[in-house]
């Protein structure tokens, strides 16, 4: 027989049943849904990361339970199969935009570390290999006036892109399916400010392929969605047009890279390095990559603040909430911040909803 699950019961005698798959952040999005007659359970258990599989076994038992709602706690959506969703009419929630300038910090800290070798530096000087300074020790790459590539610049392409441009006074070129004419226009007006104060201004293009993102970037950091056309977008032939002492960042999906060719590519090309966030087979790492000094990694950390971790659960608990009350869709997921005031009651809707079910068909 299988071992029972730990579960932690909040307001056991209410109407409506929550299953919350783990232990969330914050204590508001318990709040929100108590006071709304919801009975939560919380699976308490230490690691309970579902498989795409796993979502797809929950969607036939939700169905068969009455249920109607599946939230993600996070805004990528490539774990969930929302053509099985549809079938079992489950609306499937994400959690888009209040992730957005902590997941960019994270990009940016990473391309940071990756660029002037910051870890490596750490590590050396932990071992106690110091001796004083030397011309030679840990040179890196400068940022400023260096070109930034962007591949995805949608809310998190975009963040990232800005605080390159503004804080390293980077130009940059980008590759996207669709026209970032928002930070075009910041740029535009980053480098006439510049230019007005007698400075070097920067500028923008966008790349008619990603190719020649690859060949004229100095960092390029990755930040579209996984899906059929992103998966392996950085393979061997790709890296090899790449500059040899460029630097790649990927917080987006492992599998956008080809993690095993990157491994090959970092040994043949020492000044070359990575920062990852993300790992093509999570939470593993590919064979090599740990011991490659040319990368930095870190687990899947993008969006770990206090405050958008809270605002995340908070998203998620009103995506399924709003189903429960029959709630329209928010109009816009890039502001969804009238859901996170603290004090303030959220408006009635369900912040982001990816399959647009209307509420009568669940
Ligand atoms: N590492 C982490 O903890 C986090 C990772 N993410 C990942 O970042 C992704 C992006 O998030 P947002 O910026 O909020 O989404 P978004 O939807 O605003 O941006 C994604 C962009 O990718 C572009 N895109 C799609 N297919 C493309 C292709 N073939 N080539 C180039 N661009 C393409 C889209 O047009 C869009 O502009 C998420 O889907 C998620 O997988 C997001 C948050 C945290
Ligand atoms: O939001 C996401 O897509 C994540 O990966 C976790 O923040």
């Amino acid at each position: 027989m299988a071992k029972p699950i730990s579960i932690e019961v909040w307001n056991p005698s209410g109407k409506y049943r929550v299953v919350s798959t783990k232990s969330m952040p914050g204590t508001r999005w318990i709040r929100l849904l108590t006071d709304n007659d919801c009975r939560l359970e919380i699976c308490t258990e230490a690691k309970t990361i579902l498989s795409v599989d796993d979502i797809l076994v929950l969607f036939s038992a939700l169905k068969r339970a009455g249920g109607t709602a599946f939230s993600n706690m996070a805004v990528g959506y490539n774990n969930v199969d929302v053509e099985a969703a549809n079938r079992n009419g489950i609306a499937v929630g994400n959690t888009p935009g209040v992730l957005t300038e902590t997941t960019a910090e994270l990009a940016a800290s990473l391309t940071l570390a990756a660029a002037r070798r910051i870890v490596e530096a750490d590590q050396f000087m932990r071992a106690g290999l110091y001796e004083g300074w030397l011309p030679h020790l840990f040179v890196g790459n400068l940022l400023k006036g260096q070109t930034v590539g962007v591949i995805g610049a949608g809310r998190i392409g975009s963040a990232y892109a800005r605080m390159m441009i503004e804080g390293f006074k980077m130009n940059l070129i980008y590759y996207d399916l669709y026209q970032a004419t928002r930070l075009e226009k910041f740029v535009t007006a980053y480098g006439q400010f510049l230019k007005a104060n007698g400075e070097q201004p920067v500028t923008w293009k966008r790349a008619a392929t990603m190719e020649d993102v690859l060949r004229e970037a100095d960092v390029i950091s990755l930040h579209p969605v996984l899906d059929k056309t992103t998966y392996h977008l950085i393979n061997p032939e790709r890296l090899a047009i790449m500059k040899k002492d460029a630097v790649l960042v990927n917080a987006s999906r492992g599998p956008v890279i080809d993690e095993v060719a990157l491994v090959e590519h970092l040994k043949a090309n020492p000044m070359f390095r990575v920062g990852l966030d993300v790992f093509e087979d999570e939470p593993y790492m590919k064979p090599g990559l740990a011991d490659m000094k040319n990368a930095v990694v870190v687990p899947h950390i993008a969006s770990a603040s206090k405050w958008t971790r809270e605002g995340m659960a908070t998203l998620a608990a009103l995506n399924v909430l709003g189903k429960i009350k029959g709630y329209p869709v928010w109009g816009n997921p890039n502001q969804v911040e009238p859901f996170l005031k603290e004090s303030a009651t959220p408006p009635p809707a369900c912040p982001s909803i990816v399959n647009g079910m209307p509420s009568s068909k669940l």
